[in-house]
């Protein structure tokens, strides 16, 4: 069994990525690409644990598509290593960022193999450019560039990183002790993924599938009197409302399962439990906003919804317009991409007896199309 623990750092806030989307969770066809990453390494069955470092809310997602161990990051690249090898018992730690896509086996290989050769293995590359330093130029032999994974033993980079300085990576950290470095020949297709035309890079980043993934969600809730009728996110003209520990808008509770389903992200009672007393009289326009920006930012686009309402009264004839509008603003899409309907049950059943209300709702989801933030964009 290998004596190394992998860890792939990814709770970083691609700041200089500059899209609404973090590029750990761009599509690479239909896989995440930090998922991608990670199963490339899995792969190479040279690894006897993989951690995977990232943000609590993101954790708890991922948890959904594989079983890694999974650990909260930190403030900064380092705090997020240090976080992770609290977990670390094997004698060696290769520690990867996770932006580095497309690293090829042929170079973990050299990196393992030069294990013994010192506390530290590093991969770098030459620069091929003529160097400056400010209107000086340098020498560019006596330079180079660091990539990931660095392989370390265990207890030297703990030691290493056992102090109030921030270091860049683990040589730096590892070298601060006076400890030798080892270096192996790194590959152009380790480059990190930094900015949206690294894209153009990295040849094993597929275009994201253009599969629609569909969701379904539906909800129910007696009526109440003595409160205000909400439907959609608008109020309807209604002698009661609905009993419920939030505003009880049926239509939104629906149509947020309906997200959440397309996206694989469970249902409205985990995200927004109806047992917290935060969400006790809740705004829903304010929950689906929420979940807009969380299917948004976890690499989705909304294609359509449709919903029925099923209603003996009051009539919604009247609203089903200005509830469409309402939608499209809070979901970001043009309103005939929203269709209401409304229905009796013909006065059977609760809905029949006047007694409350169900709302089933379908809506669908396409992966962000990454390619074209980088086609539009000017070189
Ligand atoms: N607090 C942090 C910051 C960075 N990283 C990880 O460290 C690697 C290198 O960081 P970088 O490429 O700079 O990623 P970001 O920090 O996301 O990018 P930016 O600096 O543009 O915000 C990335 O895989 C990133 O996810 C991390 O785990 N925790
Ligand atoms: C660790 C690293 O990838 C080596 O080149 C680099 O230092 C990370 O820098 P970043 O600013 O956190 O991207």
């Amino acid at each position: 069994m290998s004596q190394t623990t992998l860890v792939l750092l990814g709770a970083g806030s691609s700041s200089r990525f500059k899209s609404r989307v973090k590029k750990q969770w761009l599509y690479s066809g239909e896989v995440p690409l930090w998922l991608q990453v990670a199963q490339h390494f899995e792969g190479m069955g040279l690894f006897e644990k993989i951690i995977i470092v990232s943000s609590s809310q993101e954790i708890h997602y991922m948890k959904h598509f594989a079983d890694y161990t999974f650990i909260e990051g930190g403030d900064s690249r380092q705090a997020s290593l240090s976080n992770a090898l609290s977990h670390v018992n094997s004698s060696y730690v290769m520690v990867s960022d996770i932006a580095r896509c497309c690293i090829p086996e042929t170079m973990i290989q050299r990196i393992l193999h030069a294990k013994n050769e010192a506390a530290c293995i590093v991969p770098t590359l030459p620069v091929t450019d003529t160097l400056y330093m400010e209107n000086t130029p340098i020498d560019r032999e006596k330079v180079k560039i660091i990539q990931t994974p660095q392989l370390s033993r265990t207890k030297t980079l703990k030691q290493a990183l056992d102090t109030e300085i921030l270091f860049t990576d683990e040589s730096s950290a590892i070298a601060s002790l006076g400890q030798q470095i080892h270096f192996v020949e790194g590959s152009p297709l380790a480059h990190k993924l930094t900015t949206l035309d690294d894209l153009l890079k990295l040849p094993c980043i597929q275009a994201p599938s253009s599969r629609t993934l569909t969701g379904y969600g539906i909800d129910i809730h007696p009526f109440e009197t003595g409160k205000e009728m909400k439907l959609c996110g608008v109020t309807i003209d209604a002698e009661y409302g609905f009993k419920a520990h939030s505003d009880g808008d049926v239509a939104i509770h629906a149509l947020i399962d309906a997200l959440l389903g397309a996206a694989g992200m469970g249902d409205i009672g985990e995200l927004y439990p109806d047992t917290e007393p935060v969400f006790a009289g809740a705004d829903s326009t304010k929950l689906l906003e929420d979940t807009v920006e969380r299917i948004s930012s976890f690499g989705f686009e909304i294609g359509n919804i449709d919903m029925t309402i099923m209603a003996e009264a009051p009539k919604l004839l009247p609203y089903k317009a200005i509830m469409r509008t309402t939608l499209a603003s809070i979901l970001g899409i043009p309103s005939n991409r929203i269709n209401i309907k409304a229905t009796t049950a013909e006065k059977l059943g609760f809905v029949g007896r006047k007694e409350g209300v169900t709302v089933h709702a379908v809506a669908n989801l396409n992966y962000f199309n990454w390619k074209k933030s980088i086609n539009g964009r000017k070189t």
